[in-house]
C-alpha cells in the first residue's frame, strides 16, 4: 500500500507542462485560465494619447491662476472635444476646450479644470478654482511604454488581465494549451443518463460528473464515452482517445472484482501501475502512459471518482496547463465529532458552519452516498493516523466551489 503522497508525488512527477501555442490575443475570454509562456510586451504606449482624465475644460493653468468661488475666471469655450474626437486640435492662450473623460488633450492645454469647479458655460465659462500644471491629465505612455512587460512569463490569464491583453498592440501571444481530457465510464451495468435502470443497473453518473469536474478546472473535455467490461473494449476505446487526449480518466475496474476491465486490458503491459493507497475514499487506483497520453484509472464509486479526480487527476493535469498542481485548501476546525478508518487519509464529505471556518460531516461516508456528496461543501483532509476527528481540531479542507 502506498501513502496518499507517495502516490500523488508520483502521478504529479510523471507529467509535464504541454509545448506552447502561439494563439490570437484578440480572443481574450478564450485564454482565460490558460498560463502564458513568455513574457507579454507592450508594443505600444498606455495611454495612447494625451488625454483628459475629467469632464471638465482644458486651460492652460497659468490662464486661471487667482481663481476663486468669489473672483472666478471666466474663458471664452472654443468648442467640445468628445471622447474619440480624432481632430488634432490647439488651445490658444486665453482660451479653452470643453472636453469629456478620455478624450484627447489640444495641444497646448496643459490642465483639465473639472466641470464641477465652472458654472458649465458652452460659450463662455466661469471657472470658479484654480488648478496647477497637469491636473486630471493622462499623459501618453504613463502607464506603459512600448517594451514594457505587461505580464511576466507563466501568468494564469485572468479577467483582470483582458485590458492590458487587449490594449498591448500585441496580435499573438505564446500561451500553454488547454489540456484535452477525455472521460471514459466502464461498466455492464451502467445505462445512459436519461434511460431508466433495470435491476441490476445504475445511470453513468460519474461521466458526466468527470467532465463536469474536468470543465471546472479549466481542462477541454474532449470526449465522454461508456464501454462494457471487456479489456479488449477498454483496450481499443482508450487507445483511439489517446491520439485525441491529453489525459484520459476512466472510472471503474480496477479493484479486485473477477471482471476489472482496465486491468484486463493494461495489467502486466509494462506501462501501467495498479496500486492501493491509503486512502478513503479512492484506494484502488491505476496510472500508466498510453502513446505518451497519460491515463488515469479512478475507482467507480461515484465518491470515490471526484475525491480522485480532484487529488490526482486535477493537480496533474494542472501541471500540463504549466500551473501549480494543488488545488486551493483552507484551514478549518471541526464542529462535530466523526471518525476515520485507521491507517488511511480520509477526505471526509463536510458542509461549513455559518462562519465559513468550522466545518461537520455530511451523511454517511461510504463511497456511494450521492445524497452527502451533493449535500456536502468540502472535502476534510483527516491524517491517516488520526481514527477520531475531535470538536475543536484544525484541519485542512479542500472548498468544492470555485475549483478553477
Ligand atoms: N475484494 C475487494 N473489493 C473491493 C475493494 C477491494 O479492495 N477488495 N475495493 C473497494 C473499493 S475501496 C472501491 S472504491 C471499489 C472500486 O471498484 P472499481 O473501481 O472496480 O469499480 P466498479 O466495481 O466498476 O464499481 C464500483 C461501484 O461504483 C458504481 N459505478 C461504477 N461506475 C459508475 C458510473 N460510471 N456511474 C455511476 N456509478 C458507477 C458501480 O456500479 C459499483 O457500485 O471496489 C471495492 N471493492
Ligand atoms: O477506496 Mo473506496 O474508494 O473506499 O470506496
Amino acid at each position: 500500500m502506498l501513502t496518499f503522497d507517495e502516490y500523488q508525488q508520483r502521478v504529479i512527477a510523471a507529467v509535464r507542462p504541454l509545448p506552447p501555442r502561439s494563439v490570437a490575443a484578440t480572443d481574450a475570454t478564450g485564454l482565460l485560465g490558460l498560463v502564458t509562456a513568455e513574457p507579454l510586451r507592450s508594443r505600444v504606449p498606455l495611454p495612447g494619447f494625451t488625454n483628459s482624465a475629467m469632464d471638465g475644460y482644458a486651460v492652460l493653468a497659468a490662464d486661471i491662476r487667482g481663481a476663486a468661488a468669489d473672483s472666478p475666471v471666466s474663458l471664452p469655450v472654443t468648442g467640445d472635444i468628445p471622447a474619440g474626437d480624432t481632430r488634432s486640435l490647439r488651445l490658444e492662450p486665453g482660451t479653452c476646450w470643453r472636453i469629456m473623460t478620455g478624450a484627447p488633450l489640444p495641444d497646448g492645454a496643459d490642465a483639465v479644470v473639472q466641470v464641477e469647479l465652472t458654472d458649465g458655460g458652452t460659450d463662455t465659462v466661469a471657472i470658479r478654482e484654480a488648478v496647477d500644471a497637469g491636473c486630471a491629465i493622462r499623459h501618453r505612455g504613463e502607464d506603459l511604454e512600448p517594451g514594457d512587460e505587461v505580464l511576466p512569463a507563466g501568468t494564469l490569464l485572468l479577467p483582470r488581465h483582458v485590458p492590458a491583453l487587449l490594449s498591448a498592440g500585441v496580435q499573438e501571444i505564446s500561451v500553454i494549451p488547454r489540456p484535452r481530457v477525455a472521460i471514459v465510464s466502464t461498466g455492464d451495468e451502467l445505462v445512459e443518463p436519461g434511460q431508466q435502470p433495470g435491476h441490476g443497473q445504475v445511470v453513468d453518473s460519474n461521466g458526466p460528473m468527470l467532465a463536469a469536474l474536468a470543465t471546472e478546472c479549466g481542462f477541454e473535455v474532449v470526449a465522454v464515452r461508456r464501454v462494457g467490461d471487456t479489456g479488449d473494449e477498454v483496450r481499443e476505446v482508450l487507445t483511439e482517445l489517446a491520439a485525441a487526449a491529453d489525459v484520459i480518466v476512466t472510472s471503474g475496474g480496477v479493484s479486485a472484482g473477477a471482471f476489472e476491465p482496465l486491468k484486463l486490458a493494461f495489467e502486466g503491459s509494462g506501462s501501467f501501475d495498479f496500486v492501493k493507497v491509503a486512502m478513503q475514499p479512492g484506494k484502488p487506483q491505476g496510472f500508466g502512459n498510453l502513446d505518451g497520453t497519460a491515463v488515469f484509472a479512478l475507482p467507480g464509486n461515484p465518491v470515490s471518482s471526484l475525491v480522485s479526480f480532484l487529488v490526482f487527476v486535477a493537480p496533474a493535469t494542472r501541471v500540463l496547463a504549466g500551473r501549480d498542481p494543488q488545488l486551493a485548501t483552507v484551514g478549518a476546525r471541526v464542529a462535530e465529532h466523526w471518525v476515520s478508518p485507521p491507517g488511511r487519509q480520509q477526505f471526509a464529505r463536510v458542509i461549513f458552519d455559518e462562519n465559513g471556518s468550522v466545518v461537520r460531516p455530511i451523511g454517511g461516508q461510504g463511497s456511494h452516498v450521492l445524497g452527502g456528496l451533493a449535500g456536502s461543501q468540502a472535502l476534510a483532509i483527516v491524517p491517516a493516523d488520526t481514527t477520531e476527528v475531535a470538536v475543536g481540531e484544525a484541519l485542512q479542507v479542500i472548498p468544492l466551489e470555485g475549483l478553477a
